[in-house]
């Protein structure tokens, strides 16, 4: 195809000459590029067809970039990212070196706040018009664009609730696709569609409530229709509220029928949209599908199990369980500190409650791990998937931090296995009448085993494995890291011991006691952050029992991992076969 407009575009400032008839244009021509590479390349899809001609209309509209324009999430801003100078760069998409996924402070002047966790833009772009406001910047506009998933989310009220009292120049715009990654959830969601279908009674608009001027809902494709009325709320002061209505993967046949699918599907045929085969005969399963099918198992002999995802059940493979038991695994819609407490709240009345959450994504629930669950010692199994380094997703998807800020919990377990039949072993073990929370971290991908099904087996808790015994170096892993850490130690004999720690909390002490007495040199290796983790918990073991050996610790250094493939970050990490290998030599 030929990009007849795209190519003049440089930045916002092209578009302003522009007809109806060829911003029109453009909208094609934009839809076909984010295809065309996106079939290539990777990435989120479905989100970024559906605002194509929301963003033409906002850069067309808005003075960007001295209006501020925050995009929820970031995942549907292809279109913007090519519209604000990155065309030329965007076949670079979350590769190493290259632009990122999502929109990012230090990539672009149009790029007004960084995202990649979902329901921060009304807080953000609230922020933002206060601060105009207290620089007596009256003129400026601040906008939000947030999904209806993203919406639904405790954050996303609470900056809602304050810009009703403010009079700041905010525009929060609502792209309402009614799906998220899976489809939306909630009372709010259902409230949405009814507005959709022209239930709209004045006085009970929950938008004007909050004293927001509400404007909609308007049809998101009808490039004329949103010109217009981004026109009119350009000129109008105070919290204002757009309810726009998009097609998620518009454009494209198959991703608007598979919604699902087409968030983020691989690669495909661009003309087509037919997914190119991937073949998994013969390779292991994702770890998330040895937790999905696993839970499935023990639900059906046990029926205090349940299951609860913040708005990941495909991601997770929750689904497998909510297909299973409907009645007791619950997607919760993006809501992770609702999701903790709420399996608190189940854990306090006998339910054995799986929460499965990313890694990065608990972040955000870290009071509530703490003080709604540890405190009382409650006994809640967190399922951290995509733990470790996530590859092109990146920094704001890394889930680095899971062991350090867990670790520091009493009553906490925290464990990390080593491949996916341990994984599957201390789901079961977890469920076998524990008395404390405990967290079990893995990560995204594919296990290591092709029989991953084996008899279920109670592993004690606190119990490291030697994986090899060895003469001078012991090496402590925790995770499944230890693959490069097995893969390492091929290029040595006998002088090198290789320790599957398994618990970072409680460490095995006997088992440390051993090693301690035994080597003379130490090298922990994690796939988390350095300060604070599985390497600080064997240095504080090893000063609070006056032993002085050499301890050297291989994880994250203290620096935001930026996207690429996993193995290219982990050799800027560090944790590599090539580094292991020489640091073990330089050790020995
Ligand atoms: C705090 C947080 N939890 C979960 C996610 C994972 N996530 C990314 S996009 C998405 C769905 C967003 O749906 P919506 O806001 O409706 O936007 P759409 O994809 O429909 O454009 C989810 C759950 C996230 N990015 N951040
Ligand atoms: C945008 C976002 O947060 C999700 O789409 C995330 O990219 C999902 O990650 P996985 O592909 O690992 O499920
Ligand atoms: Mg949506």
């Amino acid at each position: 195809m030929e990009y007849q407009i795209l190519n003049n575009i440089e930045g916002p400032e092209n578009l302003k000459a522009l007809s109806l008839q060829e911003l029109q244009l453009l909208a094609k021509e934009l839809r076909q590029y984010i295809i065309a590479v996106v079939a290539v390349k990777e990435g989120h899809l479905g989100a970024s067809l559906g605002v194509v001609e929301l963003t033409i209309a906002l850069h067309f509209v808005f003075d960007t970039p001295r209006d501020l324009l925050v995009w929820d999430v970031g995942h549907q801003a292809y279109g913007h990212k090519i519209l604000t100078g990155r065309r030329k760069k965007f076949h670079t998409n979350r590769q190493l070196g290259g632009i990122s996924g999502f929109p990012k402070r230090e990539e672009s002047v149009y790029d007004a706040f960084g995202v990649g966790h979902s329901s921060t833009s009304i807080s953000a772009a609230l922020g933002m018009a206060l601060a105009s406001r207290l620089k007596g910047d009256l003129d400026k506009q601040h906008i939000a664009v947030i999904g209806d998933a993203s919406i639904a989310s405790g954050m996303a009220f609470e900056g809602l609730n304050h810009a009703g009292v403010t009079n700041a120049n905010l525009l929060v715009i609502l792209n309402d696709n009614a799906i998220g990654i899976d489809p939306s959830v909630g009372a709010l969601k259902e409230y949405l569609t009814k507005a959709k279908v022209g239930y709209k009674p004045k006085e009970s608009n929950i938008i004007e409530a909050l004293n927001f001027r509400y404007f909609g809902p308007i049809d998101g494709h009808d490039l004329e229709g949103l010109v217009s009325i981004l026109k009119e709320l350009n000129e109008i002061k105070g919290p204002k509220f757009l309810h726009v209505i998009t097609k998620k993967g518009k454009g494209l046949k198959k991703a608007e029928e598979d919604q699902v699918k087409y968030h983020a599907p691989g690669k495909f045929k661009p003309e087509t949209g037919e997914l190119l085969p991937k073949s998994a005969e013969g390779l292991p399963l994702k770890y998330q599908d040895v937790f999905g099918l696993t839970l499935v198992e023990l639900a059906e002999k046990n029926k205090n199990i349940v299951g609860i995802t913040p708005a990941m059940p495909t991601g997770s493979s929750l689904k497998y369980m909510m297909e299973a038991f409907p009645e007791r695994a619950f997607d919760v819609g993006i809501a992770e500190q609702h999701a903790v407490t709420l399996a608190a709240g189940m854990a306090t009345q006998g339910a054995i409650v799986f929460c499965n959450i990313y890694s990065t994504f608990l972040q955000r629930a870290y009071d509530q791990v703490i003080h709604d669950v540890a405190l009382q010692n409650l006994h809640v199994i967190f399922c951290l998937d995509r733990a470790g380094l996530v590859g092109e997703d990146g920094a704001t998807h890394h889930g680095l931090f899971d062991l350090v800020y867990l670790r520091a919990i009493p009553n906490m377990i925290v464990v990390a296995p080593a491949d996916e039949i341990e994984l599957r072993q201390l789901l079961y073990t977890a469920q076998l009448g524990l008395t404390h929370p405990m967290a079990i971290r893995y990560p995204r991908g594919r296990g290591v085993n092709v029989n991953w099904q084996l008899p279920f087996k109670a592993l004690e808790i606190g119990k490291a494995v030697c994986e090899k015994e060895g003469e001078n170096l012991a090496v402590l892993v925790v995770g499944s890291i230890i693959r490069n850490a097995k893969l390492a130690l091929q290029e040595f004999s006998e002088e090198i011991g290789l320790y599957n720690m398994r618990f970072v909390k409680p460490l095995d002490k006997t088992m440390l006691h051993q090693v301690f007495k035994k080597y003379k040199t130490i090298l922990t290796i994690e796939d988390g952050v350095i300060s604070g983790g599985f390497g600080s918990a064997i240095l504080e073991f090893a000063a609070a029992n006056d032993y002085s050996l050499k301890i050297k610790c291989l994880g994250i250094p203290d620096a935001f991992i930026e996207h690429g493939e996993i193995g290219e970050l982990q050799e800027i990490a560090g944790i590599d076969v090539k580094t292991i290998i020489n640091e073990l030599k330089s050790l020995l």
